[in-house]
């Protein structure tokens, strides 16, 4: 963002560095993560404020250890490095690490020894977390210890004259109690930020970015009605007014009352809108489709087609405008990791199509998404509503999807809901939703045998969807909801709870 107080991250691969970036940005200050191989150059031309250097898998006295430029140390920008990164500074400048005697993993007690910036408004001792193998031995000249532990002596160095400062726990994860008040010592006491990045702010420059980018073009949205694709429609709606048009399709795979309900949504908030009824030609692609992936494929096949002939009927359309968010961009970015299942996503659309992408929201965070949304005025019932994904229903209903499958699973998925939003719990629930399993029990209902379907629930509590844990839902609602299922629900007589949290499980069943 142009103007804006900015930090850079650079990342080794470690488990932690989206959350390094959540906590800058809940200081108000804008960070990206960048990889740790940037050039020298790249990294001066943004005049960041400071860098912090993430950890990471390796060992710095590997051969093959990622590292830096001795000259990132010397461009007069602080520097914040954690585990691997102060390890990194340490090896660098002159000091020494080592194997430890043992992994140390998890909490610990910190003691501060030396004053220094970042300690203000710290406790001592205070609990961290730990999770390393190596250890810095002999600090670099210049440097000196400010923290120690049992098992550890170097815990945190620094070289205040040159603004470098290194910690071996990890401030960014929740368990290190202090840990925020450590970040934001770094940013506003170190690096001298002021904290101005809001949402407001955001706005006013995002106008202004897309305005330039499309011209006089025109735009197409898909949009779900989802808080992502509906923000990143109305920011481009303010910005480019009626050259843009919103599509949104009905593929038979939504939830009870979703196409009335996003069509009333998006008509109110004055974004020109078509609605594509494409229900019987998605489900013609599903016919007998048992395998998730193939599901997967198909959906996203047929959104393609749809989006192409809108497009072809609006005329010349240069832009598709996508709700893209940080998340996805950080993981779609690490081409190592494995693909656990085809997350339909409209990437496969612009070679096709030849439109280019617009992707406003492709720095923020789910929260601040919702955040912006609030700024701009969307209604709670958007901003507050849970993530839905695009192949919808069909990978919630176990095995081929059927109309009559179909049915059942919205009427028992709109019990869920009814019964999560009466209980005032859908603020503090990420997803929660039913699954029609493949698999039929026998039941007793006014003394007669049934065999018929069982119905699972899934309720997660989550910060961004990549990890989520099973909610502690209380058993009253629990039973409130399984009895309304059967009762309502004819062809369903068991409901089970889904108590298994991500990993190892995800979210979605299938
Ligand atoms: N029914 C639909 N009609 C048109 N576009 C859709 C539909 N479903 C999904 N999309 C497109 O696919 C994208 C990805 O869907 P996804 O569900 O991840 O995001 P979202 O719906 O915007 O937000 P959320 O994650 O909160 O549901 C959307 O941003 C939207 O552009
Ligand atoms: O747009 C989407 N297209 C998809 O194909 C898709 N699959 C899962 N999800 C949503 O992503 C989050 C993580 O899901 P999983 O834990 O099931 O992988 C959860 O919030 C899921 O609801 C999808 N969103
Ligand atoms: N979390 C980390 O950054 C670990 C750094 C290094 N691999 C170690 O084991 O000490
Ligand atoms: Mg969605």
């Amino acid at each position: 963002m142009p103007g804006q107080e900015l930090v850079l991250i650079l990342d080794f691969g470690g488990q932690y560095t989206q959350l390094i970036a959540r906590r800058v940005r809940e200081c108000h200050v804008y960070c990206e993560i960048i990889p740790y191989h940037t050039s020298l150059g790249e990294i001066k031309e943004r005049r960041p404020q400071g860098l912090i250097l993430s950890g990471g898998p390796a060992s710095v006295y590997e051969e093959t250890a990622p590292s830096v430029p001795l000259e990132l140390f010397e461009m007069g920008i602080p520097v914040l490095g954690i585990c691997y990164g102060m390890q990194l500074m340490a090896h660098l400048l002159g000091g020494e690490v080592k194997p430890g005697i043992y992994r140390e993993y998890g909490r610990t007690e910190l003691y501060l020894t030396s004053p220094s910036p970042l300690w203000e408004g710290v406790d001592s001792p205070t609990p961290v977390w730990m999770s390393h193998g190596d250890l810095v031995t002999r600090v670099p000249q210049g440097f000196e210890v400010t923290a120690s532990t049992k098992d550890v002596s170097v815990a945190a160095m620094e070289d205040p004259y040159r603004r470098l400062y290194g910690v071996q726990f990890h401030p960014e994860v929740a368990h290190t109690a202090a840990g925020k008040q450590i970040i934001r010592n770094f940013l506003f006491k170190v690096c001298n930020c002021q904290g101005t990045w809001t949402m407001s702010s955001f706005i006013a420059s995002a106008i202004e970015e897309i305005r330039s980018q499309v011209g006089e073009e025109r735009a197409l949205a898909a949009l779900s009605g989802g808080v992502d694709s509906t923000v990143a429609a109305v920011l481009v709606h303010r910005a480019i007014g009626n050259r843009l048009t919103c599509v949104f399709v009905n593929h038979g795979l939504l939830r009870k009352g979703e196409a009335e309900s996003v069509r009333a949504a998006v008509q109110a908030l004055g974004v020109p809108l078509v609605y594509v009824d494409a229900s019987a030609r998605f489900l013609a692609q599903l016919e007998g489709v048992v395998d998730p992936e193939e599901k997967r494929r198909r959906v996203g096949h047929e959104f393609i087609r749809v989006f192409e002939e809108e497009a072809r009927k609006l005329g010349k359309v240069r832009f598709l405008v996508q709700g893209t968010l940080y998340p996805d961009v950080i993981e779609s970015g690490t081409a190592l990791s494995h693909r656990i299942k085809s997350h339909h996503n409209v990437g496969g659309l612009p070679e096709e199509m030849e439109l280019e992408l617009l992707e406003p929201l492709r720095y923020l965070f789910k929260d601040e998404v919702r955040e912006l949304g609030k700024e701009l005025g969307l209604p709670e019932e958007i901003v507050w509503r849970q993530p839905f994904p695009g192949p919808g229903l069909a990978v919630r209903i176990l095995g081929a999807v059927t109309p009559e499958k179909l049915s059942l699973l919205r009427e028992a998925d709109a019990i869920v809901t009814e019964e999560i939003k009466k209980a005032g719990l859908e603020k503090e629930l990420w997803q929660y939703f039913a699954i029609l399993t493949d698999t039929r029990t026998v039941g007793v209902m006014g003394d007669r045998r049934t065999y018929a379907y069982t119905v699972a629930v899934r309720a997660v509590e989550s910060q961004d969807g990549m990890t989520a844990d099973w909610a502690r839902l209380p058993y009253d609602l629990l039973e409130k909801i399984a009895s309304r299922i059967v009762r309502e629900v004819p062809g369903v007589n068991r409901v089970v709870y889904d108590i298994t949290s991500k990993p190892p499980a995800t979210i979605e069943w299938e």
